[in-house]
């Protein structure tokens, strides 16, 4: 039986997780700073908290066009205690704003942390974290186009990326669970992407020390099935260069429409074969992906690139946007800013495997930020397609007929569940502290 498929939730599993009640419109936080914040409707529901559109606390009340959102959990919940962490250390206005501009960045896709802290309600807390609110994730967009996106945009995604990864690694954390769901466009800019969900970002690097390579067959195959990192797969703690194999996996996904692996996501070990055989024979794994079409050049050497790595190396990113820029130069296209969609620019249109299929959803076994906290995270079993998401639009949860419903019109604080990310049989679960330590107390 595979590792994974043992492990999935029996008897392993935390006591459930309670989502955040609804709070009302109108409720105002106060944050560690004491600034205070006011919440607007409902805009998405996670896993384990709800998320508020939200703006800086005033007479007026929140309207559809807030520019903030804020992610409430209840206290006790470990999974918004992990991101907050990311939050934090590697997210604050001022940290994004030196980088992008000492590395004359037009922006930088990561969203920026504005506050955080408790909130009493009743006899109960809550923590809360407070962010840039965004618009559609590019896995609506991916599933509207057909499941295939143009080369170019592929491509610019694929540099926006490195700069976010760069700047992650560079602040010591990786992401572990990069895919066009955890990819936002902004609510006001339709050019701009922004990486969000770092409720699995591993601390690969606290203080500058690297995590040494460590197999553990209990943390076998975390993050999300289709994209995971041979490592992940492994039970390795994520590197660098997972984040660099998984968006390798995710650009290929994107521009062919299908994985090779993607019609047995239900056996994990035959997945991770499978990834080992590919990284052995990249040029026959690009044939598999690209049989009729010509093969991009720049994607296999980017994974070529990337199979250079060890677990401990900093990545060549300059040399990865360089393969990248130049797959656009084959084109006859340039890194012009603008997320373009529609699939006639690739010269193709969707190939016949990229049809839709369900979402999945990411696996975690185990959550660990080392330094002076350390996570285990018991599994935990998902209950299946409760998804989520609105950013304005929300969809309705039969699998794949999306019936986009604007939240306004939805009756107040009621959320529409979307069936967006399940792989039946596979468990979810996320980072919770071992020690209770608080970062907002
Ligand atoms: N800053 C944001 N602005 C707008 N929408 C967001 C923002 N962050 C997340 N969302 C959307 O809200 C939904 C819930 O996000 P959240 O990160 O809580 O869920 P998740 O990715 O499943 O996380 P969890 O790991 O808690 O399950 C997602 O569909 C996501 O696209």
């Amino acid at each position: 039986m595979p590792p994974k498929a043992k492990a999935a939730g029996k008897g392993r599993g935390p006591p459930k997780r309670k989502l955040a009640e609804a709070f009302p419109p109108g409720e105002v936080l106060t944050d560690t700073g004491k600034k205070s914040w006011k919440l607007g409707s409902p805009i998405g529901q996670g896993g384990f908290g709800l998320l508020y559109l939200a703006d800086e606390n005033s007479s007026k009340t929140v309207g559809a066009d807030a520019p903030y959102v804020i992610k409430v959990e209840p206290s006790d919940n470990g999974p918004l205690f992990s991101e907050l962490k990311f939050y934090m250390r590697a997210a604050k206005p001022d940290l994004i704003q030196s980088w992008t501009k000492s590395h004359k960045l037009k922006y930088l896709g990561v969203p920026k942390y504005w506050g955080s802290g408790l909130h009493e309600k009743g006899d109960k807390r809550y923590r809360f974290m407070v962010m840039d609110r965004f618009g559609l994730d590019l896995q609506k967009k991916f599933e509207e186009s057909g499941r295939q996106f143009p080369r170019k945009l592929v491509l610019q995604l694929g540099l926006r990326l490195l700069d976010i990864l760069e700047y992650i690694h560079e602040h010591e954390y990786v992401h572990a669970d990069v895919k066009a769901s955890n990819l936002l466009l902004s609510h006001k800019n339709p050019n701009q992407v922004y990486l969000v969900d770092y409720g699995l970002a591993y601390r690969y690097s606290p203080e500058g020390i690297l995590k040494e390579y460590k197999e553990d067959p209990k943390r076998c195959h975390d993050g999300t099935i289709e994209f995971t990192s041979i490592d992940a797969h492994k039970g390795v703690s994520p590197c660098r260069r997972s984040d660099l194999e998984i968006m390798g996996y995710c650009m290929i996904q994107w521009l062919c429409g299908k994985l090779p692996w993607e019609d047995k996501l239900q056996d994990p070990l035959y997945v991770r074969d499978s990834k080992i055989q590919c990284r052995d024979d990249i040029s026959a794994f690009m044939s598999k992906c690209f049989p009729s079409q010509d093969k991009p050049e720049e994607l296999q050497k980017f994974m070529e690139e990337v199979k250079t790595l060890s677990y401990t190396d900093k990545p060549a990113y300059q040399k990865l946007r360089s393969i990248l820029e130049a797959g656009l130069k084959s084109v006859g296209a340039k890194d012009d800013d603008k997320l373009e969609f529609s699939s006639a620019l690739n010269g193709a249109g969707p190939s016949s495997s990229a049809k839709k299929i369900p979402k999945r959803k990411r696996v975690v076994d185990y959550k660990e930020d080392s330094n002076d906290e350390s996570y285990v995270t018991p599994t935990k079993k998902r209950k299946s397609p409760k998804k989520k998401d609105i950013n304005g639009v929300k969809k309705v949860a039969s699998a794949n007929k999306a019936s986009p419903v604007n939240v306004a019109a939805t009756p107040k604080n009621k959320l529409v569940e979307t069936g967006t990310q399940t792989t039946p049989g596979l468990k979810r679960a996320r980072g919770r502290p071992k020690k209770k330590v608080d970062p907002v107390e």
